[in-house]
């Protein structure tokens, strides 16, 4: 546990801050969570005592003195910290003028890690006064239960911050996967490769969103949660796999913009569990069945997939 800093800030409260503030302070840090709205850190601090109860179940690492502490007062958040994970929403623009404001008020040798969901850090170190201190740091939601982060150096970021990053990561027992910068790194390349066919699918009518949800899980999710891609193929047999994407590649949905019809779900002012409609509608109180049942399954998945080996 000696890798992970004694104190570090995690700005920006919203779906991710609580969930990486909550895993770092059980591993033994001391944690302080900022954002700019008295909201967000009200439901989060609501929200600290079940995420606990969760890393509890899920036997997380922990180590004692760890806390997590909850504000608004950036120089307070900053006082003493050692890593900034950055968690505030995906604009480059919104990103660059946080990091201004951190820069203003923290010595050179502080490291900012952000956990966008693929905004190429190149593209975000420039407009640092040390850019090198920059890297990415993407955790998967729920960051407290999805046990991989995927570390991405831009080309500024520092060699040693590379490794020191990796040894943070392994010091809460999570899997550290170090990958060369590209466009929404690995994970999301191959998760949104995915929700475009089953968007366009779902467009075209071709099966509906029960069965759409009910073939992934199964026939998808299943298999790869114990068997990588890469194993898959070699199960399967690459012959196979030569046979079926000769004539499937070609006919997979290409488009290069989001789906019109969740755009119109957006205009509606349909998001999803944050707005009690999105792909699916919402009932008084379904949404916190929903996401009881997703933890409580997660919980179970990851139990087993600890217990078993990597094949
Ligand atoms: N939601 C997800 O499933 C995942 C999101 N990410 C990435 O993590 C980042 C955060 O995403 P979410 O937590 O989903 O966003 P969110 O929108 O739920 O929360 C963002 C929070 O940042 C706060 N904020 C806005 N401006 C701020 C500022 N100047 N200073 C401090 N706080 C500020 C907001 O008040 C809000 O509470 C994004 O880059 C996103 O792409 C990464 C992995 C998964
Ligand atoms: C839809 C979607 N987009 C981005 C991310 C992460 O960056 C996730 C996730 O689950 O982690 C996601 O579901």
């Amino acid at each position: 546990m000696s890798s992970l800093p004694s104190i570090a800030t995690v700005i920006g409260s919203g779906t991710m801050g609580p969930g990486i503030a909550a895993t770092l302070a059980r591993a033994g840090a001391t944690v302080r969570l900022y954002d700019i709205s008295e909201d967000a850190i009200a439901r989060a601090e609501a929200a600290y005592g079940v995420v606990q109860g969760v890393l509890a179940a899920v036997d997380s690492p922990s180590a004692p003195g760890g806390s997590v502490s909850f504000g608004t007062d950036l120089d307070a958040a900053l006082e003493g910290t050692e890593l900034i994970i950055e968690a505030v929403p995906e604009k480059l623009e919104l990103k660059q003028k946080v990091f201004a404001d951190l820069e203003a008020r923290i010595g050179d040798e502080v490291i900012i890690a952000t956990n966008t969901s693929g905004i190429p850090i190149t593209t975000m170190a420039e407009s640092l006064r040390v850019p090198g201190r920059l890297i990415g740091m993407h955790w998967s939601n729920p960051p407290h239960l999805i046990p991989m982060i995927e570390i991405i150096p831009g080309q500024a970021t520092d060699e040693a911050l590379v490794g020191q990053l990796v040894d943070i990561v392994k010091a809460f027992n999570y899997v550290p996967v170090l990958e060369k910068e590209i466009p929404g790194f690995v994970e999301n390349r191959v998760l949104y490769a995915i929700l475009r066919e089953c968007m366009a699918l779902l467009e075209e009518g071709i099966v509906t969103p029960e069965g759409l949800d009910a073939c992934v899980k199964w026939g998808i999710g299943y298999k790869l949660s114990v068997i990588g891609p890469t194993r898959l193929l070699d199960m399967a047999g690459l012959d196979i796999y030569q046979a079926v994407s000769s004539y499937l590649n070609k006919d997979l949905d290409v488009s290069t913009d989001t789906p019109q019809f969740i755009k119109d779900k957006i205009a509606e002012g349909k998001l999803g569990f944050k707005s009690n409609g999105g792909m699916y509608e919402y009932g008084e109180g379904d949404v916190d069945a929903k996401r009881k049942e997703i933890v409580t399954g997660l919980i179970a998945a990851r139990k087993t997939l600890s217990s078993i080996p990597n094949v």
